[in-house]
């Protein structure tokens, strides 16, 4: 099976080609494919397949022609990847398999459509508005911070850290908890810190994430929208350009009435062919 690996930000990813669904893809295997000891490596799996050949895909079929079916490196599924709709794009256009009409490229995915705009080494996604919808808080090394949930198609938790704590100090080798209540399907958890001023952007945050189903990444592209999102909201702004430090890199949110536009480096960095067990 022809495999390419790719990363945004540092978010990685095994890119499998499967145009007519016919990949037995199974959690078992996307775990043995993530593993970076015995195997490729990644924080998921970008399965491409034509939306109207994958049952979560079918009802975009008419919109756009490939369905992201993304997998967490534990092997559970999640509704969106900003991160990797932007690599999957990357992938999309450096085989020729589409090509961007009027500038943007449509792609299906469990949250909906995502359109993709393209502009050198940039791959930006536009994606929902995040919805803010309750407080909550994770716990972390016995200390309780307190958050807001937003919704960006998958769950997140965004809180900001207390004076004197530091971002780098952070142990996220566990997981933090947070109340299954607010959040019966699990969470993403992005813990940020305010950032000096960059020009051209109304606000700078960092960002440390633990992803549910991945554990900590260097980067969460639907987690740096929530991140800004709230960001936005502690600046009484509705909308806004805001810049997002992660761990591998800067993306840029910028958030609009009625969506939110992702963007940042999308690299692919290896091809080959895999031997399945
Ligand atoms: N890294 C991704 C988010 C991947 C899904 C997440 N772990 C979940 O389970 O919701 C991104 O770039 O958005």
């Amino acid at each position: 099976m022809e495999f390419t690996k790719g990363h945004g930000t540092g978010n990685d990813f095994v890119v499998l080609p499967d145009p007519d669904g016919t990949l037995d893809l199974t959690p078992g295997l996307v775990a043995a494919l993530c593993d970076r000891r015995r195997g490729l490596g990644g924080d998921g799996v970008l399965r491409v397949v034509r939306a109207a050949k994958h049952p979560d895909g079918v009802a975009l079929a008419g919109e756009a022609e490939w369905f992201m079916d993304y997998w967490n490196s534990d092997g559970s599924f999640a509704e969106m990847c900003g991160n990797g709709a932007r690599v999957f794009v990357r992938y999309l256009l450096a085989t020729g398999l589409a090509t961007p009409t009027g500038g943007t490229l449509p792609v299906a995915t469990r949250a909906g459509l995502v359109r993709a705009r393209v502009d050198g080494d940039t791959i930006a996604v536009e994606m929902r508005r995040p919805r803010l919808y309750d407080a909550s808080s994770a716990v972390l090394g016995g200390l309780t911070l307190p958050g807001t949930a937003v919704d960006v198609g998958n769950p997140h938790l965004v809180c900001a850290l207390p004076a004197g704590i530091d971002l780098a100090d952070l142990d996220l080798t566990r997981a933090p908890e947070f109340d299954p209540r607010v959040f019966p399907h699990g969470v993403n958890v992005e813990f940020t810190a305010p950032a000096d001023p960059v020009d051209g952007t109304d606000d700078h945050v960092l960002m440390r994430v633990y992803e549910r189903g991945s554990a900590e990444t260097l980067s969460c592209g639907t987690g740096a929208c929530a991140v800004a999102a709230v960001a936005l909201r502690d600046a009484t702004r509705d909308t806004g350009v805001v810049a997002v430090d992660v761990p591998g890199g800067r993306l840029t949110v910028t958030v609009t009435a009625d969506s939110c536009w992702l963007a940042g480096p999308a690299v692919l960095v290896a091809t080959g062919t895999l031997t399945l067990p």
